[in-house]
């Protein structure tokens, strides 16, 4: 049977829920330049659908293990992945303007994407453990701080923070 979700996650203050879950936005966003590094220069297309299913579905059965919501994770997921493409896109056309701009070394695709199924495997617990945040009617407030502080935290650039704003667009409700 699955697990209970965690228990702990009614007693933490909804802030503390959401904090994590921005925080973890942040990093799988970071993962966005070196997938653009990765694909620039290569024809290897943004947009991957194979590799977008193969994500949503490694998350959905992880949420069902933790007894969290598979439909809610997905949904949650659907954005994370829209706002890497936002990013990957605005480095593309940035090294395309300036190619002395562009990075000079290639990251390894597989490696990346070992990194991202890391933090997606967190990104489902830190999602479970949110829920009562995430429903609660203040829950925008509380993520519209969460999303500074990080920004502030992490010295994210306008693409990056504009992005992480787009990652966390269904996270409440
Ligand atoms: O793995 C890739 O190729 C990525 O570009 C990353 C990512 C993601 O956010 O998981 C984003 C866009 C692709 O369509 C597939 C997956």
């Amino acid at each position: 049977a699955p697990a209970a979700p965690d228990a702990r996650a009614v007693s933490v203050s909804p802030y503390a829920q959401l904090r994590p879950l921005a925080d973890l936005s942040a990093r799988r966003l970071a993962t966005a330049d070196l997938v653009a590094a990765a694909k620039y220069g290569t024809g290897s297309p943004i947009d991957d659908p194979a590799r977008e299913r193969q994500v949503l579905d490694a998350v959905a059965r992880q949420a069902e293990q933790i007894g969290a919501d598979p439909e809610t994770t997905v949904r949650i997921f659907r954005d994370q992945i829209e706002a890497n493409k936002v990013v990957q896109r605005a480095l593309h056309r940035r090294w395309d303007a300036d190619p002395a701009s562009a990075p000079t070394e290639r990251p390894d695709l597989a490696k990346v994407r070992e990194e991202i199924n890391r933090v997606n495997g967190e990104l489902v617990h830190a999602i479970a453990a949110s829920e009562p945040a995430r429903t609660a009617p203040y829950c925008r407030g509380l993520l519209t701080a969460s999303t500074a502080v990080v920004v502030h935290e992490r010295r994210l650039d306008a693409l990056h923070a504009g992005a992480l704003v787009r990652a966390s667009r269904s996270v409440c409700g």
